[in-house]
């Protein structure tokens, strides 16, 4: 997709640095002019005829610098804005190659920092840092040669002071190195602290905790600030102390250039000029000064993207993946998000090709995590996954999940209308087929009950909609997209009566279908009619068969089924 290396400079930015450039050696050519002005009125043969072509080359110079600074400026603006927008563009087709998993470790926030403000960090080096900085040297340089025409020595001193450059930009990008890396951490955590707190605004509001939660934020902003002060405060006193050493050129240059001057070897135009000179170097030393410890600063920000550049992306054959059955497969399988903390122990088990399996268990015994190694959301630690006898670890998980529909108790919707966060299941679906998937979804009444229908839009993440609407909503999805795997997370548990019923009423629909069907069911009244049942505890399987058959068994899942016909009694 991208020809060339999405952070290489363009020729806009090249022309505005040349451009940067020429503007500083025309300013330092003003000062040439003010020599030749002052050289005029100081011999007194200064005449209105003397002072019009000064006059004109000065204006004229305005009107060039004017002309330059805006050529300069608009270019490398537009190159800045296009590699910007490489940038981003690459990093958003990388992120779609990241590992799921990732998202879940609290990178989210760090993705989010890196491709908008690292990447106008970056920015903000190209269109105008580099810029200034081309500008400034120039102009510095100009002035050292300027200075070093008229009395040679002035021009070494004023070199030298610019060399105490080198000592100062040594101790500042020290600082930047031990702080800019903690203040881009810290920068990322206040990231990932806002989008929580603002994803969980409701939550948080519901349970009163939005104070305490803002508390949180607000420490993330506050170590932030605390960050960048001490930064600042270790910065400062080097460009204070370089400050005054480069202006100290000044003294020096009067001290030194008097002797010439009272010699008669130094005319006292010249030694007034380079006396002057010094105080519009001094300025453009700390201006290079500060530029560059920015610079240097902001290429953290170019780290950060070129890390998230170079992130492993997901393994897999990105080959079309058609099994010949579904049926689904776990051999010796071992798992844990934590390493030394196993969730899933050698499990071992299959699941029939279009058969209906229930997975119950314990909270926390590992239901979820099946499901989620299934659509490779994770990948096992060891072991063999497989779909129809065919391996899914070496397939993409782009691939897997093509044959996959998923409910779960997370429903994403986005901040579209209703028929489009339908259509996403299946892009080419006609408006007819997915009011026809809502019908059966039990969507159809709340949908048209809305405003606009199907047209209507449902706001960030759908919270203009009630919980048992989502769930339909992405049962819809499931019905629309008709893979032949399904794996559903039954979780009707917190909803009213109302939604409940009509939850449980589309999923029946949904399972009208023959697929190869994977349950998670938290309640097990749903199970009964299931082909197959596996009952997960401590990561393990440890009993499977139909309902009659374990009830036969009177093992953990008849004491389930006791407990919970004893509580709807
Ligand atoms: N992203 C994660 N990072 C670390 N640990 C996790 C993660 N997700 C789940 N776990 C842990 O793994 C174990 C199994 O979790 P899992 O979600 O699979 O259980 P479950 O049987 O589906 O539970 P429930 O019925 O409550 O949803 C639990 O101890 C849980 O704390």
């Amino acid at each position: 997709m991208h020809t060339s290396h999405p952070l290489r400079k363009n020729r806009h930015f090249y022309w505005g640095i040349a451009l940067n450039v020429l503007e500083g050696v025309l300013s330092g050519s003003n000062f040439v002019l003010l020599f030749l002005v002052m050289q005029r009125v100081w011999s007194g043969t200064i005449s209105m005829r003397g002072i019009l072509p000064i006059t004109g080359a000065l204006a004229g110079i305005f009107a060039l610098r004017l002309v330059i600074y805006g050529t300069g400026y608009v270019q490398a603006q537009i190159g800045g804005a296009q590699v910007s927008k490489n940038v981003r563009l690459f990093l958003g087709d990388k992120i779609k190659r990241i590992p799921l998993f990732r998202f879940t470790q609290g990178q989210t926030g760090d993705y989010i920092n890196t491709v908008t403000s690292e990447v106008n960090n970056y920015e903000k080096i190209l269109t105008h840092k580099v810029g200034d900085l081309a500008k400034n040297i120039s102009l510095s340089v100009m002035l050292i040669l300027f200075a070093g025409t008229i009395w040679l020595p002035a021009g070494v001193i004023l070199l030298v002071a610019d060399l105490l450059l080198i000592p100062a930009l040594w101790l500042s990008f020290r600082t930047v190195k031990k702080y800019g890396h903690q203040k881009a951490a810290i920068c990322a955590e206040n990231v990932s602290s806002i989008v929580e707190y603002v994803n969980g605004i409701q939550t948080f509001r519901a349970y009163g905790v939005a104070g305490t939660k803002n508390k949180t934020v607000t420490k993330a902003m506050k170590d932030f600030s605390d960050i960048s002060f001490i930064y600042e405060a270790k910065v400062l006193p080097i460009g204070a102390m370089l400050g005054i050493l480069i202006w100290s050129a000044l003294p020096l240059i009067m001290w030194s250039a008097s002797t010439p001057w009272r010699a008669g070897t130094l005319d006292t135009v010249s030694y007034l000029l380079i006396c002057m000179l010094p105080l519009f170097h001094a300025k453009l030393g700390n201006g290079i000064f500060i530029d560059l410890t920015s610079y240097r600063n902001l290429m953290i920000s170019k780290g950060q993207i070129t890390r998230v550049m170079d992130e492993t992306e997901e393994q897999g054959s990105m080959e079309p993946f058609h099994p010949s059955t579904c049926e689904i497969t776990f051999k010796d399988v071992d798992f844990s998000y934590d390493p030394g903390v196993p969730v899933l122990d050698k499990i071992g088990f299959s699941i029939g090709n279009q058969k209906l399996t229930a997975i119950v268990g314990d909270s926390g015994s590992g239901k979820s995590t099946l499901l989620n190694l299934i659509s490779k959301y994770y990948e096992a630690e060891s072991g063999m996954i497989s779909i129809g006898g065919k391996a899914i670890g070496n397939v993409a998980a782009e691939r897997v999940l093509e044959q996959i529909s998923m409910v779960d108790q997370e429903v994403f919707l986005f901040n579209d209308t209703v028929r489009n966060n339908i259509r996403y299941a299946r892009p080419d679906a006609t408006d007819a087929e997915i009011e026809a998937a809502c019908r059966e979804a039990n969507c159809e009444d709340f949908i048209l009950k809305m405003e606009k229908g199907y047209d209507t839009p449902i706001g960030e993440n759908g919270n203009l909609l009630s919980g048992g609407q989502r769930q339909r909503l992405s049962i819809a999805r499931a019905i629309l997209k008709d893979s032949p795997i399904l794996l559903l997370d039954e979780a009707t548990a917190n909803l009213d009566i109302e939604n409940e019923l009509a939850v449980k009423q589309a999923i029946t629909h949904l399972l009208k279908e023959k697929k190869t069907v994977v349950m998670i069911a938290h309640t097990l009244s749903i199970v009964r009619n299931a082909d197959a049942i596996l009952v997960v505890s401590n990561g393990k399987i440890v009993e499977q068969g139909t309902h009659d058959q374990l009830i036969a068994k009177g093992g953990k899942y008849a004491a389930m089924w006791q407990a919970e016909e004893q509580l709807t009694a």
